[in-house]
């Protein structure tokens, strides 16, 4: 089915989605415990149960007096006030008919109780006897496992966690969860034209940009970068920085050389792995985007070209590191309008980087900055990407196209 490198067998974008789908089953991610407090998007590995119901006492949903509904079949009644039992606070023994005590929202609601009436519809005649008045509709009293039994599933496997889980945990204190690991991932740039921060500036060099753009990209997806090197075009630098990282990441990602220049030497390597998921899409830029499994561990060869290179994360390495995670993409896909007439053709689809916004009942896309996939000026300022479809017609403003909203953004 993999045709070898030499003869590049372009797919489509789907299509290598779906090879990647295919395969991401060799790249498991174990788990462990870490604290909730900071599980915030990290991914729950099993199931959590409820350790006991919620709430686990009968608690008051207003401040107000609590006492028997009995002593309300006739109105006006006056009761006794016979405690107070303010947020945090037990009482000692069960409320008999006649009395009240004065209650907090959240307060303990003392046995015999069985209604809570708001403050606002009592009047206290001294200080300790209370009138009420009005009819009551409702007992505001909220019973023990109203919102949770013990052994309800709280929050289940594969679920991102966010503060609002964070909260729940906390409520049931548990204190440890267990989740994935984070995938860890290595970054290897490479290209003898690459310069250091702080190199002086000569023809020919440039400064590295898409290393902490990937960088970045992948720690906002939840990946852990472990390694981060940059190296020259040289396949024996190339093979001892591989070969460093194989067995501490899930995940290799390398930028540059994967085209079909003398020094491509992420092609050399796709072409020796245990299994290539391709090396050629029908897409521009980033058409020359390789993914191989080499040495049970996932790589990822992204293009030079800034607009290439941010164009690949988005679509494979986001969609595979967040597959990992037993997550979907985070890249909402969705169809959108385009906004002005573009006139350039191509024999592959095309993806602009662009804009978006919600006007009336649709979405409204368009083109910003350049087009060109050396270009990086919209790499700050695009939200979202776009599909030109491929063929020999211009694409119409109000066109309806394949457009990614994309995350973080
Ligand atoms: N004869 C052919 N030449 C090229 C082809 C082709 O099919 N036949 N494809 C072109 C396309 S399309 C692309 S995209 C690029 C892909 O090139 P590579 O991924 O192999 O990357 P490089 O050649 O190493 O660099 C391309 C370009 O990007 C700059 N670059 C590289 N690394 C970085 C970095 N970390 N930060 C910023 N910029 C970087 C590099 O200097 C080059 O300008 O190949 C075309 N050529
Ligand atoms: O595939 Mo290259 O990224 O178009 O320019």
């Amino acid at each position: 089915m993999y045709k070898p490198v030499d003869n590049r067998n372009a797919i489509s974008i789907d299509e290598a989605r779906k090879v990647i789908v295919e395969n991401i089953g060799s790249v498991k991610l174990g788990s462990e415990k870490i604290p909730s407090i900071e599980s915030n998007h990290r991914i729950i590995a099993q199931d959590v149960v409820a350790p006991n119901d919620y709430p686990t006492f009968r608690r008051s949903g207003y401040d107000g007096f609590a006492m028997l509904q009995e002593d309300l079949t006739k109105l006006p009644r006056t009761l006794k006030v016979v405690g107070d039992i303010p947020a945090g606070a037990d009482f000692d023994r069960p409320l008999v008919s006649g009395e009240a005590v004065r209650i907090m929202t959240g307060g303990y609601v003392p046995d015999g109780a069985d209604i809570v009436v708001m403050l606002e519809t009592t009047r206290m005649i001294d200080k300790d006897t209370v009138e009420i008045s009005e009819t009551q509709h409702k007992d505001n009293i909220t019973p023990i496992g109203d919102y949770f039994k013990k052994g309800d599933i709280l929050l289940k496997k594969d679920t991102e966690i966010n503060p609002g889980g964070i909260s729940l945990l906390s409520a049931f204190d548990i204190q440890d969860i267990s989740v994935y690991k984070k995938p860890t991932i290595g970054i290897i740039t490479t290209g003898s034209e690459l310069l250091h921060p702080g190199e002086q500036i000569v023809n020919g060099k440039i400064f590295n940009s898409n290393g902490p753009m990937i960088r970045n990209l992948c720690k906002e997806n939840g990946a852990d970068v472990i390694s981060y090197t940059q190296i020259k075009d040289d396949p024996n630098k190339l093979k001892t920085a591989v070969n460093d990282l194989l067995d501490k990441c899930d995940v290799i990602i390398t930028d540059g050389g994967v085209s079909v220049g003398d020094f491509d030497i992420i092609a050399d390597l796709a072409k020796s792995s245990e299994k290539l998921l391709f090396n050629k899409l029908e897409m521009r830029p980033g058409s020359v985007t390789t993914a191989f499994i080499y040495d049970n561990t996932l790589f990822f060869g992204l293009s030079g070209n800034p607009g290439a290179c941010f164009t690949g994360f988005y679509l494979f390495v986001e969609y595979a590191l967040r597959l990992m995670q037993h997550q979907t993409s985070n890249c909402i896909e969705c169809i959108a309008t385009l906004n002005a007439e573009y006139t350039k053709t191509n024999m592959y689809d095309r993806i602009l980087r662009g804009q978006y916004k919600f006007v009336g009942n649709h979405i409204e896309i368009g083109r910003v900055g350049g087009d060109a996939s050396g270009n990086l000026n919209n790499l700050q300022r695009a939200t979202c990407m776009f599909e030109i479809p491929r063929g020999k017609s211009i694409t119409p403003k109000d066109s309806e196209l394949r457009t990614w909203l994309l995350p973080f953004k």
